[in-house]
C-alpha cells in the first residue's frame, strides 16, 4: 500500500550563531610584568586599544560582551560580582547555557565552542575550575535535575543521555573513551552527514558519571600527550552529549534526539605564526591545519550569509571542520565563546580573536527538530488518520490518500479496513520498538552500575592505599593518571615491551624498559632505581634505593611527573598539625632547575626564573627528540642581558653537530619551533616516514645557515654623559657563555649644538646630572673597530638600541678578524628628562656584535650518533650555562681589558729587562745610566708609555 502524505517538517528560520566574548583577569605572569589593560566593554560592545603600538581604538559588538577582568570578590572560592559590570559563571550560564538547555530539550542539535589563545580562559568558561563551574557542568547538572522531574511527572516517558569524547590531534581523530588509541575514520552518509565511525557512546545517568567519563577521557588524553610529548593546548577536544527523549503524546510515541557538541578548541595562536617580534619562523606558521581550516570555513559561511553567491564552504579541508559541519553549516543552534586576554602584550592575538568572533556572528544556521524517522512516520500516520477520520465524518473522502494512484475507486469500508490495517501495523512496530528500547535501557543501566562500582572502589582506594598521581602543566590534566600500590606488592615501572610485562607501564621520552621498582610494605614505599634510568625525587637526581614519602615529587624520564600520596602518612601528619604544600607541575619543575621560589628576588629575576623553569623541561624534551631521531642538534638554555635593561632574559641556543654552528632563539621562537618538532616526533613514533623527507628549509631541527648570530655583547655605562664627560673604552666582547670573543672599541663624546666636542676649555661642569633636566644633551657614539673576532664569522657588524629606540642602530658589515667599522653616530635627548637621567644612571648600552657563521663540516668518518655526541658534553641537569648580569658583565669586560693591557705592559717590561740583562753582560754586571737611557730610547717606540715614565726619570737623573 502506498500512502501519499504531505511532509510536515517544520524548518526553523535561519538563525545567527550566537557569539559571546569574555575577558579574564590578569594572570600572575601579566601582573609581574606590569601588564597594561587593553580591553574595555560597554554593554555588548568590546573596545580594544593598541596601547603599545598606537593604532586607533577598535570596537566590535557581539550578542554578549562579558567583563570578568575585575569587580569580583572571592567568596569561599567562588568569584562573586561586587558590581554590575562583572560577569560571573552564573551570568554566562543564564545567557548561554540556558539557551542550549532549552534547545536540546526541544530536540535541536546544539554546539558550544570556545575559541581563543592558550591561557585566555576557554576551559574556565566551558568547564570551569573548582567552585566556579563552567557551562558544561552547569548544563549537565540542570539536565539531570529536569530529567528526574519529567520522569516523575510522566513515568511512561523515557530519557537517555549518552556521552562520547573525542580528540582531534594532528588531523587524526581519537576516541578518548576507547581503551586503545587508534585513529578513527570520518565517514559521510546522506542521513547523518559527516560522522566518526566507531565512536563509542556511553550511557550516563548523572552528572557525576559524566564527570567520571570526562576524567577517564582526560586521563587517556594525558597518557597520549605524554607519549607524543605534546602540549594539551594543541589538540581540539569535543564532548558529545546525545539526549534522547521518548515521549508519549496522545496515542503515539515521539522520539526526539538532540546532539550537544561542546568543543574546546586548541589555542588559537596555533593557527597563525607565533613569533610576534618579527623574527617569525616559517616553521611556526599554520601549525594546526584544523584551526586554520575552521577560520576559512567561518569566513566562507559569513560570506554566504551576506548573500554572496557561489561560495564554496571548504568543510572537507580538515577533520575538525568535517565534524563541526552540522554545527556551523546547518542543523544546529550554535554558540561561540571567544576568550580574551586583557593584557596589551597579547594585543595582536586578541584582536585576531575578536575579528574571528566578528565573522562567526554573521553565520546563519537552520536547525530542525530531530525526531526519529520511525516516530516521525507514526506521528505523521496518526495525523493522516485524524485527517481521514475527519473526512469520513464530513462525508468527503479523498480516496487518493489510501490507495495507489493506478487503483480503481474503493468502497468506504475498504478505506476503513486499510486504515485499520495500517494502525495495527503501526501498533505492532511500536511495541517492538518499545521492547528494543527497554532492553537497551536495561543494558545501559547495568553498564552504569558496573562503572559506579568501579568508581567507588577507586574512590575508596584513593583514601586508603598509597599511590602516585600525575602532575601536568595543564591544571585539568593533573591527577588523571593514578597508580596504586597494594600492600605487599612489588611494582616494576618501565616502558611497554618488557618480559614479563611491567606492572606500571609508562610511555614517553627517556623511559627505560626497566626504569625502577616501587614496592609497598606495611604503609612504607620503597623505590629502587635501575642503573642509568633518569629519576628525580624532589628536584634531586637519584639512584639506587630510597624510601618515598607522602608529598614527594617524582620525575621519571623526561616528562612523567608524579606526586606521591600516602594516606597513612598524611593522616599521621595532619593529626600532628602538619599540612602539606600542594605542589604544582611548575613548582616541581622549578625544583629540578634548582631555582627556589625567589621570594625576595627582583621581579625581573623572578620572571627569568619562571622562564628557565618553563624552558628547562622543554629543552630536555627536544634534546631527547633530537637523540631519538638522530637530528645532530643540541639545545641549551642561555641567559642573556636584556638590551638596555639591567635585566636578564632566558634564550635557547641551538648547536648543530653537523656544521658546528650555534644559533640563539628567543623563547617564543623556540616554543613555536618545538610544536613543529613534536609533530615530526609524532610521525617518528607512529612509524610514518614522512618526517625523513622534510626539506631542510622546513625542518625545525635545522637553522638557515645565513642566519645572523650574536657573536657576543659588550655593555657600556653611559653614566659619564650625565656629567658631560667623554668615555673611551676597549671592552671585551663576551658571548652568552661568558667566553671572550675579541674586543670592541667604544667611545662617546658629549657635543655642543654645532656638533663640536665639549672640551675642558669649554668650562662646562656638571656636579649633579639632575641639573641637566630641561637642557638639551647631544653626544656622538663611535665604534671605530673590533679586534680578535673569531675567524668563523663573516659579515660582522654591531647593533644597539639607544634609550627608547625600538629599532636598532647598526654599523656597516665588515669581514675579517679585526673589522674596522669606523662608525660614528650622533644621538641626543632634547630636552633631558628625569627618565633619561634614570636611564644614564641605572642602565647600560648593550652593543651586540653580530655575524654569520661559516659552517665547519664534520670530520669524514665521524659517525657518532646524536646521543653519543651529547653524552660527550651533556650534563643531565640543564642548569643555564651563564648567569651573568649586565653589571657584572661590564665589570668583567673592563677587568679583562685591563688584564690584557697589563699583560702587554708586562711583556714589554720583560723585553726591557732582557735588554738590560744583555747590556749588563757586556758591561760586566754594571750598567751606566747613560747606557740604560740609550737602550730605552732605542726601544721606546715599541715599548710605549710604560717605559716613557722610566725614561723621563732617567733623563732627569742623568741631567742631575
Ligand atoms: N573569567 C575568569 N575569571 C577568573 N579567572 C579566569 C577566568 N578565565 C580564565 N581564568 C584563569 O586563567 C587561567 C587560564 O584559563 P584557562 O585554563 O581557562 O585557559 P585556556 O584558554 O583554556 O587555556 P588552554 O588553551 O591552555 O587550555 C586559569 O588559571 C583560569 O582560572
Amino acid at each position: 500500500m502506498c500512502i501519499v502524505y504531505k511532509r510536515l517538517v517544520k524548518m526553523a528560520e535561519g538563525e545567527s550563531v550566537k557569539v559571546a566574548v569574555r575577558v579574564r583577569p590578569f594572570n600572575s605572569r601579566e601582573k609581574q610584568m606590569n601588564a597594561k589593560l587593553c580591553i574595555r566593554m560597554e554593554g555588548a560592545t568590546t573596545y580594544i586599544n593598541d596601547i603599545d603600538g598606537g593604532d586607533e581604538e577598535k570596537f566590535f559588538t557581539f550578542d554578549y560582551s562579558y567583563w570578568s577582568y575585575d569587580g569580583f570578590d572571592d567568596v569561599d572560592g567562588y568569584l562573586t560580582p561586587s558590581n554590575d559590570h562583572y560577569a560571573d559563571q552564573k551570568k554566562v550560564f543564564d545567557d548561554v547555557g540556558v539557551g542550549i538547555r532549552d534547545n536540546s530539550w526541544n530536540g535541536f542539535n546544539c554546539s558550544l565552542f570556545a575559541y581563543g589563545q592558550t591561557g585566555s580562559g576557554k576551559s574556565y568558561s566551558i568547564i570551569g575550575y573548582g567552585k566556579n563551574k563552567g557551562v558544561v557542568p552547569l548544563y549537565c547538572e540542570d539536565l539531570f535535575i529536569k530529567m528526574a522531574e519529567l520522569q516523575q511527572e510522566n513515568p511512561d516517558n523515557q530519557y537517555q543521555v549518552q556521552f562520547a569524547m573525542l580528540e582531534i590531534y594532528n588531523e587524526s581523530v581519537f576516541d578518548l573513551l576507547a581503551g586503545n588509541r587508534k585513529a578513527l575514520k570520518i565517514r559521510q552518509s546522506k542521513q547523518r552527514g559527516f560522522f566518526v565511525q566507531g565512536l563509542e557512546k556511553t550511557p550516563v545517568g548523572s552528572y557525576k558519571e559524566i564527570e567520571d567519563r570526562m576524567a577517564e577521557g582526560t586521563a587517556n588524553r594525558t597518557v597520549a600527550a605524554t607519549k607524543m610529548n605534546a602540549t594539551s593546548s594543541r589538540a581540539h577536544t569535543v564532548v558529545e552529549l546525545t539526549l534522547t527523549q521518548k515521549i508519549k503524546t496522545g496515542g503515539a510515541n515521539m522520539t526526539k534526539t538532540s546532539v550537544v557538541n561542546l568543543v574546546d578548541l586548541a589555542g588559537s595562536e596555533r593557527a597563525a605564526s607565533t613569533g610576534a617580534t618579527g623574527a617569525t619562523l616559517k616553521q611556526g606558521a599554520a601549525i594546526n591545519k584544523s584551526l586554520s581550516a575552521l577560520g576559512n570555513v567561518i569566513a566562507a559561511l559569513a560570506a554566504a550569509s551576506e548573500g554572496k553567491k557561489k561560495v564554496i564552504v571548504p568543510f572537507r579541508d580538515s577533520s575538525l571542520t568535517m565534524i563541526l559541519k552540522n554545527a556551523l553549516g546547518g542543523n544546529s543552534k550554535t554558540v561561540m565563546i571567544a576568550a580574551l586576554s586583557p593584557a596589551s602584550v597579547n594585543y595582536e592575538e586578541t584582536l585576531s580573536t575578536l575579528r574571528f568572533a566578528d565573522r562567526a556572528k554573521q553565520i546563519k544556521t537552520k536547525a530542525t527538530v530531530n525526531e526519529s524517522p520511525t516516530d516521525k512516520l507514526i506521528r505523521e500516520l496518526k495525523e493522516e488518520n485524524d485527517k481521514l477520520k475527519k473526512m469520513l465524518e464530513g462525508g468527503v473522502i479523498d480516496q487518493s490518500m489510501v490507495k495507489d494512484e493506478d487503483e480503481e475507486d474503493i468502497s468506504d469500508e475498504e478505506v476503513q479496513a486499510r486504515l485499520q490495517a495500517l494502525m495495527d501495523e503501526n501498533n505492532a512496530e511500536k511495541a517492538s520498538m518499545e521492547q528494543e528500547w527497554k532492553e537497551k535501557l536495561e543494558e545501559a543501566q547495568k553498564a552504569i552500575e558496573a562503572l559506579k562500582a568501579e568508581q567507588s572502589r577507586k574512590q575508596e582506594m584513593m583514601t586508603t592505599t598509597p599511590h602516585i598521581m600525575n602532575l601536568n602543566d595543564d591544571e585539568q590534566l593533573c591527577g588523571m593518571i593514578v597508580f596504586f600500590f597494594e600492600d605487599g606488592s612489588e611494582n616494576k615501572v618501565g616502558a611497554k615491551g618488557a618480559e614479563p610485562p611491567n606492572e606500571i607501564e609508562l610511555s614517553g621520552l627517556e623511559i627505560e624498559t626497566s626504569h625502577c621498582t616501587i614496592s609497598h610494605s606495611n604503609g612504607k614505599l620503597l623505590m629502587v632505581v635501575t642503573d642509568e634510568a633518569k629519576v628525580y625525587v624532589n628536584g634531586e637526581y637519584v639512584s639506587g634505593k630510597l624510601e618515598l614519602m607522602h608529598g614527594d615529587r617524582l620525575l621519571l624520564g623526561a616528562n612523567n611527573m608524579f606526586t606521591v600520596v600516602n594516606p597513612g602518612e598524611r593522616e599521621t601528619a595532619e593529626k600532628a598539625g602538619i599540612t602539606y604544600h600542594k605542589f604544582t607541575y611548575h613548582d616541581a619543575m622549578a625544583e629540578i632547575q634548582n631555582l627556589g621560589s625567589g621570594d625576595d628576588a627582583q621581579k625581573g629575576e623572578e620572571l627569568l626564573q619562571q622562564d628557565i623553569a618553563e624552558l628547562g623541561p622543554m629543552i630536555g624534551e627536544v634534546n631527547a627528540m633530537s637523540c631519538a631521531m638522530d637530528k645532530k642538534v643540541k639545545f641549551d638554555i642561555v641567559v642573556m642581558p636584556e638590551e638596555g635593561k639591567r635585566r636578564r632574559t632566558a634564550m635557547v641556543s641551538m648547536f648543530s653537530y653537523l656544521t658546528s654552528c650555534s644559533y640563539l632563539l628567543s623563547r617564543e621562537e623556540f616554543i613555536s619551533r618545538k610544536y613543529k618538532m613534536e609533530e615530526m616526533y609524532q610521525q617518528f613514533v607512529e612509524g610514518d616516514e614522512t618526517w625523513k623527507s622534510v626539506p631542510s628549509s622546513e625542518d625545525p631541527f635545522v637553522e638557515d645557515e645565513n642566519k645572523e648570530t650574536t657573536i657576543g655583547t659588550v655593555s657600556i655605562s653611559l653614566k659619564s654623559l650625565g656629567y658631560l664627560f667623554e668615555q673611551e673604552q676597549t671592552l671585551t666582547i663576551t658571548n652568552y657563555q661568558g667566553a671572550q670573543k675579541g674586543e670592541l672599541r667604544v667611545e662617546y663624546y658629549p657635543v655642543k649644538e654645532d656638533g663640536s666636542i665639549i672640551t675642558e676649555e669649554d668650562d662646562i661642569f656638571v656636579d649633579d646630572p639632575d641639573s641637566l633636566v630641561g637642557q638639551p644633551l647631544r653626544f656622538i657614539l663611535k665604534i671605530p673597530y673590533a679586534r680578535g673576532v673569531p675567524k668563523r664569522f663573516e659579515n660582522v657588524f654591531c647593533r644597539y638600541r639607544y634609550f627608547l629606540d625600538t629599532d636598532y642602530t647598526t654599523t656597516g658589515h665588515v669581514t675579517g678578524q679585526n673589522p674596522e667599522f669606523n662608525f660614528s653616530q650622533s644621538h641626543s635627548c632634547v630636552p633631558v628628562t628625569d627618565q633619561f637621567i634614570d636611564y644614564l644612571e641605572k642602565q647600560s648600552l648593550v652593543i651586540e656584535v653580530v655575524g654569520t657563521q661559516i659552517p665547519v663540516p664534520v670530520k669524514p668518518g665521524d659517525e657518532r650518533t646524536t646521543k653519543q655526541l651529547m653524552a660527550s658534553n651533556f650534563s643531565v641537569n640543564q642548569t643555564p650555562i651563564a648567569l651573568m648580569d649586565p653589571e657584572k658583565q661590564m665589570m668583567m669586560s673592563e677587568l679583562e681589558s685591563t688584564k690584557r693591557r697589563a699583560k702587554k705592559q708586562q711583556n714589554k717590561l720583560i723585553k726591557v729587562q732582557e735588554l738590560i740583562d744583555a747590556a749588563k753582560n757586556e758591561q760586566s754586571e754594571t750598567i751606566s745610566v747613560v747606557d740604560l737611557q740609550r737602550i730605552l730610547e732605542s726601544n721606546a717606540d715599541s715599548m710605549g708609555i710604560a717605559v716613557a715614565g722610566l725614561l723621563a726619570a732617567l733623563k732627569f737623573k742623568s741631567r742631575k
